[in-house]
């Protein structure tokens, strides 16, 4: 062989090592995954497994076939009595008097609860009822001051002890753990206080000694899991509390956790004994919906402003997430400029600024908050009637998370999210050298691309939770898309022999790319799929694995390339069939209509209730309007119109009649006469709404691809 020729060997073994090393890559991360999925499918077995002949699992408690938590037990009227008259609730959610049962029997408790769902009360009502002091851990400032201002406004003596506190308070607080002087029932604190201050740690250990410790809490768990999405350092040092303290019962909280993370916080905490309490991932009450999203950025924001508009006239609040910073501040300035009270939230803004934007969002000044991730755990407003999503999330659990910051009073409450092809590469970029970065992003564009499978499914799947009915409250079960599969193996194959001959000339094509010169070459084989269908396309075999992304620095961004991937042989070799999902005109029956029938509008009682719990909030001390009444409660109220102080008692319990009963009667009897004539406008209304809402489900766009990869963005 002559040198040359060597050589040229060499370097095409050599490219070809590269490419089977890749392969090998990907396939083991592959292998990971499907080993994680396997092992969460066991144990859904062996949690049906256990379950059979026995109360349903989700919804249910996890321990039921073991201990009954629902039976009667020797506080149940105590616990009535304070959830009425002191917390103003009239009735308990589901598990939420198990869970209770169980702490106070003195077990320790994972609760896993969707957002909204009520956990607070959880830990709340067995500290007022049980001796003695509870320790609540909670990641966030804004999240404990808004709870401790919650608790005072109930009359309850809860103190927080974080970097703010005064050097008075501090000494209040001390006195009251190393001494149990003044009135102390729940304590605040950060995580950071547990693992680094040795003098909080000697008070609580003396008020552990002296029998005054009742319960230990550690809020939004899942922190403690660098699998989950928040990990906090410091919450992997909480273990300690159960070993300093074991006989104190602990419970911990979180909206979601997969198992991997479950089994991780309760290994860190050090509660493997404890009882588990899994409630449902699904939120009935909130309307998934995906949009086309158009290149051009000013329609996209027609569409959100027209949106809002239309499906919430009386300015109820909502969220808009968008990518960047620089992206937030233009959708807030383009959506005032359309006349929608909107203003910005994220991570470059200062503190101040940020929490000033919130808080007046929070007391219902300002009716959206465009923000980015950085909005996120601190949120505690109830009565968020939709997120909209501008860009795509980075994964289902992320999507999961900010769409369900939607609709916490569980009222009916939308998710909409806007999708476009071109969104994936920039998100793709990001996510890459993450662990399953890529794989949890395709996932999302899975759930945002289909036109089949309810979008409800896609959660249930993720969370390894049995599906339920969607009673459609989603636009592909609401509004039965019709849908074509047509086979487009053909096409495939033309995009890889297209993408091999540029590689062969070491030549990278990005997705815009490479769907421009595949609109050119597939008018070779007389082919009439649209822009939008190509770029569909070409997402689908990323998402199969047909064809991969691949990434390149440079010195302002990292960009992404198509590449041919490990399955493009089989697709080649015709024993990989691709099809994709084509949809025409949509359904969009009366009978589907009916099943969306949302009640989204107030009556004239509940508005004017809703103005009297702003007034009152503004008068006490600065509150939020929902810790006077929460809109369910309003709905309550307007339902049942009570006349006497004694049937509104029976609403919202002792506390809130003394303090806010005569007002509340007030604008009952007031609105008595009008309430009639305003329910029919507000129908009327509504109808309207509903049906231009459906016109634009119908409505389609073009859509252009245009990658912005210059963006910066927040992670
Ligand atoms: N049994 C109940 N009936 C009516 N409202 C309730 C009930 N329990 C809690 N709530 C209300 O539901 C709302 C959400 O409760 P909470 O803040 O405890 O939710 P969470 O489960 O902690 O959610 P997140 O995961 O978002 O923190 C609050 O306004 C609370 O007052
Ligand atoms: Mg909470």
């Amino acid at each position: 062989m002559e040198t040359e020729e060597i050589l040229q060997e060499l370097e095409n073994v050599e490219a070809e090592v590269r490419l089977v090393q890749e392969q090998i890559k990907q396939l083991v991360d592959r292998q990971d995954q499907l080993y994680e999925r396997q092992s969460e499918l066991k144990s859904l077995l062996e949690a049906f497994e256990a379950s059979r002949g026995s109360p349903i699992q989700y919804g249910g408690s996890s321990s039921t076939a073991v201990e009954n938590w629902s039976g009667t037990f020797e506080w149940d009227s105590r616990a009535d009595d304070v959830r009425l008259n002191v917390f103003g609730i009239p009735a308990y959610r589901a598990n939420q008097q198990e869970i209770i049962n169980a702490v106070l029997s003195g077990r320790d408790v994972l609760v896993i609860m969707a957002a909204g769902g009520g956990k607070s009360l959880c830990y709340q009502l067995p500290a007022v009822l049980r001796e003695g002091i509870a320790l609540v851990v909670s990641p966030l400032l804004s999240l404990i001051q808004d709870q401790v201002m919650c608790l005072a406004a109930l009359g309850i003596p809860a103190h927080m002890l974080t970097s703010t506190t005064s050097k008075e308070d501090e000494k209040f607080i001390y006195k009251a753990l190393e001494k149990g002087e003044g009135e102390l029932k729940m304590l605040y604190v950060t995580p950071e206080k547990i693992s680094k201050s040795k003098r909080f740690m000697s008070k609580l250990e003396k008020c552990h000694h002296a029998g005054r410790l009742s319960l230990i809490s550690i809020d939004e768990a899942h922190c403690c899991s660098q699998w989950g999405h928040d990990f906090r350092p410091d919450y992997k040092n909480l273990g300690i509390l159960k070993t300093q303290f074991p006989d104190v019962p602990m419970m911990a909280l979180t909206a979601t956790a997969t198992q991997k993370v479950q089994n991780d916080l309760m290994e860190m905490l050090h509660i493997r004994k404890c009882i588990k309490f899994v409630s449902t991932i699904n939120r009935p009450n909130l309307f998934y919906m995906v949009r086309e999203k158009s290149s051009v950025g000013k329609v996209v924001i027609d569409e959100i402003a027209k949106y809002i508009q239309e499906s919430y006239p009386n300015s109820e609040s909502g969220i808009v997430y968008c990518f960047s910073r620089k992206e937030c501040e233009q959708v807030a300035q383009e959506l005032r400029q359309r006349g929608i009270s909107a203003d910005y939230y994220h991570a470059d803004m200062d503190i101040n600024a940020r929490e000033k934007v919130h808080m007046r969002w929070s007391k219902n000044k300002l009716q959206v908050i465009v923000g980015t991730v950085a909005f996120g755990m601190g949120i505690n407003k109830p009565d968020v009637r939709f997120v909209i999503h501008h860009s795509l999330s980075k994964s289902v659990e992320t999507y999961y998370q900010e769409s369900g910051r939607a609709g916490r009073d569980g009222l009916p409450s939308e998710c909409l999210l806007f999708f476009r092809p071109a969104d994936v590469p920039r998100q793709s970029s990001m996510v890459f050298y993450e662990n399953s970065g890529l794989q949890n992003l395709y996932d999302i564009v899975r759930y945002s691309q289909s036109k089949k499978q309810c979008r409800r499914s896609t959660f249930f799947r993720h969370f390894a939770e049995p599906l339920q009915d969607c009673n459609g409250m989603c636009d592909i079960c609401a509004f039965s898309y019709e849908v074509n599969e047509v086979d487009v193996t053909r096409h495939a194959q033309c995009i890889i022999s297209l993408l091999q001959d540029i590689q062969d000339n070491n030549q990278r094509l990005t997705m815009l790319q490479l769907v421009d010169k595949m609109k050119i070459k597939l008018k070779e084989i007389d082919s009439d799929l649209k822009r939008e269908e190509i770029e569909q396309l070409v997402l689908q075999l990323i998402i199969d694995r047909v064809l991969s992304e691949e990434f390149q620095h440079t010195a302002y961004s990292t960009n992404a390339y198509v590449t041919i991937g490990p399955l493009a042989k089989l697709v080649l070799q015709g024993k990989k069939i691709i099809k994709l999902e084509i949809s025409s005109v949509q359904k969009n029956t009366a009978d589907n209509k009916k099943s969306t029938k949302r009640s989204l509008t107030s009556s004239a009682l509940e508005f004017e209730l809703d103005e009297l719990r702003k007034e009152l909030a503004s008068i006490s001390g600065g509150i939020l309007p929902h810790s006077v009444l929460s809109s369910q409660l309003i709905r309550l109220i307007s339902a049942r119109k009570p006349s006497t102080m004694e049937e509104l008692e029976k609403i919202i319990g002792k506390l809130k009649t003394g303090k806010y009963g005569s007002r509340i009667l007030e604008v009952i009897s007031k609105c008595g006469n009008s309430e009639q004539q305003h329910d029919n406008n507000a129908v009327s209304k509504e109808e309207q709404g509903r049906g231009a809402r459906a016109s634009k489900r119908t409505k389609k766009e073009k859509a252009v691809v245009v990658v912005d990869s210059s963006d910066d963005s927040e992670v």
